[in-house]
């Protein structure tokens, strides 16, 4: 059988570790596709890097368009990140019949709900296993391994760039600034890393999880989007001190009245899975009907991780390719026709557990009124601590709520923000209550 014939476009961390590892694993791939794959063109903007890397039987040209108009080319692989020229190239490519393989969250969570109604009108195939949670399956589990399921929820440590900070913070007593520099040395940051630590990198993964679990639109732009840049030391000890530690998570949950679709700091207990995810590594907890709860882990960036995914993805094009249409992996949520129309609820809408911090005179009284606020708005309290740090006058008190509605803690916030005797804007982080121990 002819080789599979791949387009390569950008060579630089997930590129060249997609490179590198056809050339590392081919004899195992074609073993397990009873095909080989090669790669004819490669587009990058380093052309002498990238005849290193690819060695003499590949084409290179720094032209993205020279890849996708190539005849000689089953398999568009776009690696170059970002919605501008990597949506021309990949709409041009479908156009021309190539089928993609992508690794770019931000390109499908901003354009995908239009890369697929195209994709699905020319009968090629979008595959997209690295674009979430990078080297673990995911996809893959939602799409086929779950299938018979209904979703309920699903929460998810997703960016591993965040999810590094905050552990070398916690563990290493690293700063801020100094965390993120080694993620960015490590290759785990986007180019941009503001999408990472602003909670935007998560929310694209989010958004496309979410969509193929509830078989909705992607609806990217109406994520609710926290990054971890706002978050402060002293609310990541209080946490600990209650048994609890602080990541990054994306949740998803269908609801009667509409899905929740957020990203932001979370309190999750210490001896919940999730909480233990260190470093790079990221990690999905999914809740679904049949299943009940399972959960995937391992890393979520890097050269290998996200290269292992992108080449399942390929071997599944190869293996998809010769397929009648309808024993191809469907697009589940992209298919127009299957589309559901659920609306996505305001963060206002969404039901969590909130961890409060007021700083306060330390006077009689006052923990009274603030306890009065929150009854007030049928809001239960898990648990208080507390302490007199600044200074003898000036007390923190730190508060779990049981589960209420965002706009019953916020009203709340701004009660107890308005007391005489309350110093300082009120903290809020919220807690992960969706999935059972
Ligand atoms: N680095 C990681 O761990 C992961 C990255 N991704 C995604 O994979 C994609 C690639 O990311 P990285 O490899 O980390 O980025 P990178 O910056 O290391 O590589 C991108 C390469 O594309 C080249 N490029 C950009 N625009 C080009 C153009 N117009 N023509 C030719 N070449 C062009 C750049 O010069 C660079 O070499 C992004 O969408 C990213 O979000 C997904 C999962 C994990
Ligand atoms: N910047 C991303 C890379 C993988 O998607 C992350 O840190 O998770
Ligand atoms: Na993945």
């Amino acid at each position: 059988m002819q080789p599979l014939r791949i387009g390569l476009l950008g060579v630089g961390t997930v590129g060249g570790g997609t490179v590198k590892l056809l050339q590392n694993n081919a004899h195992e791939i074609t073993r397990r596709l009873g095909r080989e794959l090669i790669i004819t063109h490669a587009a990058s903007r380093n052309l002498e890097r990238t005849r290193t890397i690819c060695g003499p039987d590949t084409n290179i040209t720094d032209n993205v368009f020279d890849v996708v108009t190539a005849p000689d080319v089953d398999v568009v692989v776009e690696l170059i990140g970002g919605s501008t020229i990597a949506k021309d190239a990949v709409i041009q490519a479908i156009k021309n019949g190539k089928h993609i393989v992508t690794a770019n969250k931000k390109l499908l969570a901003e354009y995908g709900n239009e890369i697929f109604r195209l994709a699905s009108e020319h009968n090629v195939m979008v595959m997209y296993e690295a674009a979430v949670a990078g080297g673990i399956p995911i996809i893959k589990a939602l799409r086929e391994g779950l299938a018979a399921n209904h979703i309920e929820s699903i929460a998810g440590i997703i960016n591993g760039t965040s999810n590094f900070i905050l552990s070398e913070m916690r563990a290493n007593g690293s700063t801020f600034p100094e965390a993120l520099a080694q993620a960015q040395a490590l290759g785990y940051a986007e180019a941009d890393p503001t999408f990472d630590i602003e909670g935007h990198d998560a929310g694209h993964k989010l958004s496309i999880i979410s969509a193929l679990a509830f078989g909705t639109p992607i609806n990217f732009s109406q994520c609710y989007l926290e990054g971890i840049s706002q978050l402060q030391s002293l609310d990541i000890c209080y946490a600990e001190e209650l048994g609890y530690r602080i990541k990054l998570l994306g949740i998803t949950r269908k609801t009667p009245e509409g899905i929740e679709l957020r990203v932001h700091p979370t309190l999750i207990p210490e001896s919940r899975l999730l909480a233990k995810v260190e470093g790079v590594m990221n990690a999905v907890s999914v809740q679904a009907d049949m299943i009940g709860q399972t959960l995937y882990y391992g890393a979520g960036a890097g050269a290998g991780p996200t290269a292992s995914a992108v080449m399942a993805d390929i071997m599944d094009v190869t293996r998809l390719q010769n397929a009648e249409a309808s024993y191809r992996v469907p697009y589940l949520a992209f298919q127009s026709s299957s589309l559901q129309n659920i609306s996505i609820l305001p963060m206002d809408e969404i039901t969590s557990s909130y961890y409060l911090r007021v700083s306060a005179c330390d006077e009689p009284g006052v923990l009274g009124e603030i306890a009065n606020i929150l009854a007030a708005e049928n809001i239960s309290i898990e648990a208080l601590i507390q302490k007199g740090i600044i200074n003898k006058e000036t007390a923190e008190i730190v508060i779990l709520t049981h589960s209420t509605k965002e706009r019953f803690i916020k009203h709340a916030m701004s009660q107890i923000q308005a007391l005489p005797r309350v110093l300082s804007p009120v903290t809020m982080i919220r807690m992960e209550s969706l999935h059972p121990r």
